[in-house]
């Protein structure tokens, strides 16, 4: 006897099939896409239910102002950077932001990475700068400016799979293991402070967080919970075919088993589009990008759609409104939202709306435009009486010169050196590092 399949199991789960889906593929091979979904039908999930679940509750908190969100990895992850080290150097990178954060705001820290899956990319223009179709994430195409390489591969779905379940098996051992030791990272935060230009400033918490765990040591608290953490995943739902072909039905709910936690794009959340209606059907934790044109309306009726039970945290509705924009654009949102009785997770994207082309013909971000957008949204939060909940950012534990500014002041001519990204600019370790000391100040203030 065969099992009921997972649209029978909930009803409407297949209804985004007969809506509009931006950002899609054009799959030259309908065969060989169905034969690789069919396969990835079957596949074991990346995440269990239970962790996706796990999110959830930890999201509740965050909705209620007990806990802070911490997302950031690659803009776009490729199947040639999945190595260890880049892995590594990525949660290393998360897990110091936490311990300063977790300082700052004196709440325990949400890490959700851009890891394992963040392999499809929304782009703004089919064509690139010399006509050749647009690099859509690994998942997709090619990097590579050839046109062959260019033309969408269904068999990609299956490497991303691949990649993403081995990135997440290496993810969670670094969560119980030696890399997620407190000490150990905090240790690392030291050396920063001890080797960044910045240093002086932020040397005062990392002495008080020096000074914490002394203390904790001297009453004997020196548990496990110092030794590990939990680290989640997440990513884009961009290429709908391959988040329904690793949809799994648990107890009468639809999982994404792709990643813990998935949002939906600014170019791809029209609410009667197919990405909109896929997620309204999750039972994960989802988000939303709320771009500078998002009236209260707007996101309201995003709230419904994606929070249709009311449950605290189910939802993130992540701004990146530019830094410009911000304060005029999301009190407005803040007020409405709140008014209707959800409670989700407010969260700053300070990346997206501050990109612009370098006299050098790059694009890049700007340290100081990054800060103040979060800046703006912790000013918007504390004036409403809101809690600004968390912060989604680009960033890589490498030393690359993609984003301008920071303490290392780098300059339009120092992009060339380091401009590695295979998307958008990323904040480097030490302008993440940074970042996250800010951050932690605007929390205690
Ligand atoms: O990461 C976000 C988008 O995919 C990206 O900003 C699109 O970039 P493009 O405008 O170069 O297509
Ligand atoms: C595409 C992204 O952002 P946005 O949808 O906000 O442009 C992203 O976060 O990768």
């Amino acid at each position: 006897m065969s099992l009921p399949e997972p649209a029978e199991l909930v009803p409407g789960l297949d209804r985004w099939k007969d809506l509009p889906a931006a950002q899609q593929p054009q799959w030259p091979d309908r065969a060989a896409l169905d034969a690789v979904l069919g396969t990835l039908s079957t596949v074991p999930p990346i995440v269990a239910p239970a962790e996706i679940d796990g999110l959830r509750a930890q999201l509740a908190e965050v909705a209620q102002g007990k806990a802070f969100l911490l997302q950031g990895g690659d803009c776009a992850e490729t199947f040639d950077l999945n190595t260890e080290p880049h892995l590594q150097s990525t949660t290393r990178t998360l897990l110091q932001m936490a311990v300063v954060l977790t300082y700052g705001a004196s709440v325990p820290v949400v890490k959700v990475g851009r890891v394992a899956g963040q392999y499809a990319k929304p782009r703004s223009s089919d064509t690139d700068a010399l006509g050749l179709p647009s690099y859509r994430g690994d998942m997709v195409n090619d990097l590579e400016p050839v046109l062959e390489k260019r033309i969408p591969d269904p068999y990609r779905l299956v490497r991303a799979y691949a990649n993403s379940a081995a990135a997440m098996n290496m993810i969670r051992a670094y969560a119980r293991g030696g890399l997620a030791d407190l000490h150990a990272v905090h240790d690392w935060n030291k050396d920063f402070v001890a080797n960044s230009p910045a240093g002086v400033r932020y040397e005062v918490i990392a002495r008080e967080i020096d000074r914490a765990l002394a203390f904790m040591k001297a009453c004997g608290i020196d548990s496990d919970a110092l030794r590990g953490v939990e680290l989640y995943n997440s990513h884009e739902a961009l290429i709908l075919d391959y988040e329904r072909a690793l949809l799994r039905v648990h107890d009468g709910r639809a999982y994404a088993s792709s990643a813990h936690f998935v949002w939906v794009g600014e170019r791809t959340r029209q609410m009667d589009g197919a990405h909109i209606e896929f997620a309204s059907k999750l039972a994960n934790p989802v988000g939303v990008k709320i771009g500078p044109t998002t009236t209260p309306e707007q996101a309201t009726e995003l709230v419904e759609r994606l929070d249709p039970d009311g449950l605290p945290g189910k939802l993130t509705l992540i701004s990146r409104m530019g830094n410009g924009k911000i304060r005029d654009v999301l009190p407005g949102i803040v007020e409405k939202v709140t008014a209707s009785g959800h409670q989700v997770v407010w969260q700053c994207d300070p990346m997206h709306g501050n990109t612009h082309e370098s006299s050098t013909g790059y694009k890049t971000r700007h340290f100081d435009r990054v800060v103040d957008e979060v800046l703006g949204f912790f000013d918007v939060h504390r004036a409403l009486g809101t809690w600004p909940g968390g912060i989604h950012v680009e960033l890589t534990g490498e030393d690359v010169t993609e984003c301008l500014g920071g303490a290392m002041e780098i300059s339009d001519e120092d992009l060339d050196s380091r401009y590695e990204t295979a998307c958008d600019p990323r904040l480097n370790t030490g302008q993440s590092l940074e970042l996250a000391f800010l951050v932690a100040e605007m929390l205690r203030g």
